[in-house]
């Protein structure tokens, strides 16, 4: 089944992000592209909630430029040609199983971002004629500085895969991988934005313990970390030379980083994605009933 040119996208459970990916697709609608324009472009868009706090804060964000739809998930998924399904992963089967939703779900396509439910699982609950991707993207793909990485299995055709691809490079960056990476994908990439804002705190904190106003320290971390970062993914250089780069031998940096070592911070940060990756396997184990 092939999408039609300007396909409705239903962004079915329109939280964190569900918002963030809708406005950063909305935002570069906006402007020319960079490189060649896609094929497809989606000019209808749908997102399903189920309580009135969320859809106060889709109309506040949004306003007109979208349709927003509270309790009526089977009505927004029969309107689009493909389905952003951006749920708890908890709640997911329920809503796939629903009366009526597996007419509505047929010939379409899921892009999943659903933490450790695979696309075998959706498989089970969604009809066979459904094509489903999974994604996982990051929260800093709100300001379009996102990383994504998708898993595409073979009966997708070329377009749901191109422009699966699109969607989210217009947010950040996107890479294909093998869908047996997506745990230790999430683990590193959906949850690091919130373990890089626990190393950027800490750092300004150390800048506030030594007299800087908080607000100076919080600039001066970010700024760091963006900085070393956009070191690492322009010239390609391995991490160490960059902080060999910085490492005056008898100066202040090696004094630091030998505190660094000392409290074990490499195996600490190495093992929080071990741990994150391990719990992001079990999150599709455990469906609500209702
Ligand atoms: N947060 C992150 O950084 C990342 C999260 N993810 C994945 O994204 C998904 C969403 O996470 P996040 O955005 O943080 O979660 P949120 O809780 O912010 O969003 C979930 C959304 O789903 C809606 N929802 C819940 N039940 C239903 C239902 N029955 N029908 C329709 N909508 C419903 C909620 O609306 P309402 O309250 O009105 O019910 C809410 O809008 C998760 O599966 C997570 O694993 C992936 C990458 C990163
Ligand atoms: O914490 C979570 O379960 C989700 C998945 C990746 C980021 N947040």
């Amino acid at each position: 089944m092939s999408l039609p040119t300007n396909p409705t996208l239903c962004v079915l459970g329109c939280g964190t992000m569900g918002r963030a990916i809708l406005s950063g697709i909305l935002d570069s609608l906006n402007v020319a592209p960079a490189n060649e324009p896609p094929t497809l472009i989606p000019k209808k868009f749908i997102a399903c909630v189920s309580g009135e706090e969320s859809a106060q804060r889709i109309k506040e964000e949004f306003n007109d430029k979208i349709t927003l739809l509270v309790g009526n998930n089977v009505e927004g998924v029969k309107e689009a040609d493909i389905i952003l399904l951006c749920t708890k992963p908890q709640v997911v089967k329920t809503i796939l199983t629903e009366e009526g939703m597996q007419k509505s779900l047929e010939n379409k396509l899921i892009i999943s971002i659903l933490a450790g439910v695979t696309i075998d699982q959706l498989k089970e609950w969604a009809p066979s004629s459904t094509r489903i991707i999974r994604a996982m993207p990051n929260t800093p793909c709100m300001i379009r500085e996102g990383m994504t990485v998708l898993s595409c299995p073979t009966d997708c055709s070329k377009d749901d895969r191109s422009f699966s691809i699109w969607v989210f490079s217009t947010l950040g960056r996107a890479r294909i991988l093998d869908e047996k990476h997506l745990d230790a994908v999430t683990g590193l990439s959906g949850s690091g934005p919130a373990f890089a804002c626990v190393v950027l705190e800490a750092l300004a904190d150390g800048g506030v313990m030594m007299g800087l106003p908080r607000e100076v320290g919080l600039e001066l971390a970010a700024q760091a970390l963006q900085g070393a970062a956009r070191m690492v993914l322009k010239t390609g250089k391995h991490p160490a030379e960059i902080k060999d780069s910085v490492t005056t031998p008898g100066g202040c940096t090696i004094a630091g980083l030998l505190t660094m070592e000392d409290g074990k911070i490499r195996s600490t940060l190495a093992r929080t994605i071990q741990e994150a990756t391990q719990v992001a396997s079990t999150l599709g184990n455990i469906q609500s009933k209702k």
